[in-house]
């Protein structure tokens, strides 16, 4: 894979987010209004071998050069499945590597090492929700990456009205995008994606601006999305615990390595035996 690598249309005017700080502790629960349940986890399976992989990484490994020459590791044989149709979390402390693994998986970064496949087309929807709105109103921008496509106005219409049904913003079509809430901005750019045909959505912390009725609809949005097309896979990065009820399979990381992978609930338990640990250390 090269850094060429088709980043899609609206890829190409997402900004790369700043760095943002999190540690262990800031794996937080809270409680969610609940949405339909994932899958059942007898759907899961670790190999992906149910459902034909829409992204898989085998064995990835990337490194960056200090100014001084010298080689830093920063992710160490990775290896993930996520089958088609599903919405798999990512999870992990601070700087474990959750964000590079993602712009990998976009194709943003090229890995040192290792195998990538992601199905097309592919879109990574950033963090920052003023990162992903650029025209001035919401029909404008999610047809913005249909614009040298070929189609009719009244097929990019119908593509836009379609794409913001999914994601629960069909009234807002004509609505001004600074008058929209952070949650509604991710919603928007989902839409974008979808009504490029996207089969695979790379999502990178979207909650994290986000207050909790906001959080809920863009979960909300990207569910629906998949139950309408079983042809879209999620992968989302996140590092709020409570996220995981929605997931079908997740994904925990640490220090650049894939450590779990699986059923959203054992990784969760997982997660929740490892804060534990951590606190009574400190409390010791
Ligand atoms: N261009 C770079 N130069 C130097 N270090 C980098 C670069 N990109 C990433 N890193 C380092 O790689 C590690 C992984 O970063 P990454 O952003 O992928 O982690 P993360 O798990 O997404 O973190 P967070 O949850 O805080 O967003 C961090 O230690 C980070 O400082």
């Amino acid at each position: 894979m090269t850094n060429k690598d088709e980043p899609s249309r609206h890829l190409q005017r997402r900004r790369l987010r700043g760095e943002n700080a999190m540690n262990l502790g800031n794996l937080i629960h809270s409680s969610l209004p609940r949405l339909a349940p994932a899958r059942s986890n007898s759907s899961f399976r670790d190999n992906g071998c149910e459902n034909a992989a829409a992204i898989e990484a085998r064995n990835v490994n990337f490194s960056i050069s200090t100014r001084q020459g010298a080689t830093v590791p920063i992710l160490t044989d990775c290896s993930l499945t996520v089958p088609s149709g599903q919405l798999w979390m990512l999870l992990g402390p601070n700087g474990c590597g959750k964000s590079t693994l993602l712009r990998i998986l976009a194709g943003l970064l090229t890995p040192t090492n290792g195998k990538v496949y992601v199905k097309r087309p592919k879109n990574y929807v950033f963090q920052n929700p003023d990162h992903q709105v650029v025209m001035p109103t919401v029909e404008a921008d999610v047809a913005f990456g249909l614009g040298k496509s070929g189609f009719t106005s009244m097929e990019v219409r119908s593509k836009v009205l379609k794409a913001l049904d999914a994601v629960g913003m069909s009234d807002y079509m004509q609505r001004p995008i600074q008058t929209l809430s952070g949650g509604q901005k991710q919603r928007v750019a989902i839409a974008g994606a979808l009504a490029e045909a996207c089969k695979v959505l790379l999502l990178d912390e979207l909650t994290t601006f986000l207050d909790e009725s906001d959080q809920i609809g863009v979960i909300r949005a990207v569910k629906n999305c998949l139950e309408k097309s079983e042809e879209v896979t999620a992968l989302w990065v996140t590092h709020r615990l409570e996220e995981l009820e929605y997931a079908d399979g997740a994904i925990y990381m640490e220090d650049g390595k894939v450590i779990k992978r699986g059923d959203p609930m054992r990784i969760m338990n997982f997660i929740r035996a490892k804060q534990s640990s951590y606190s009574n250390q400190i409390n010791s």
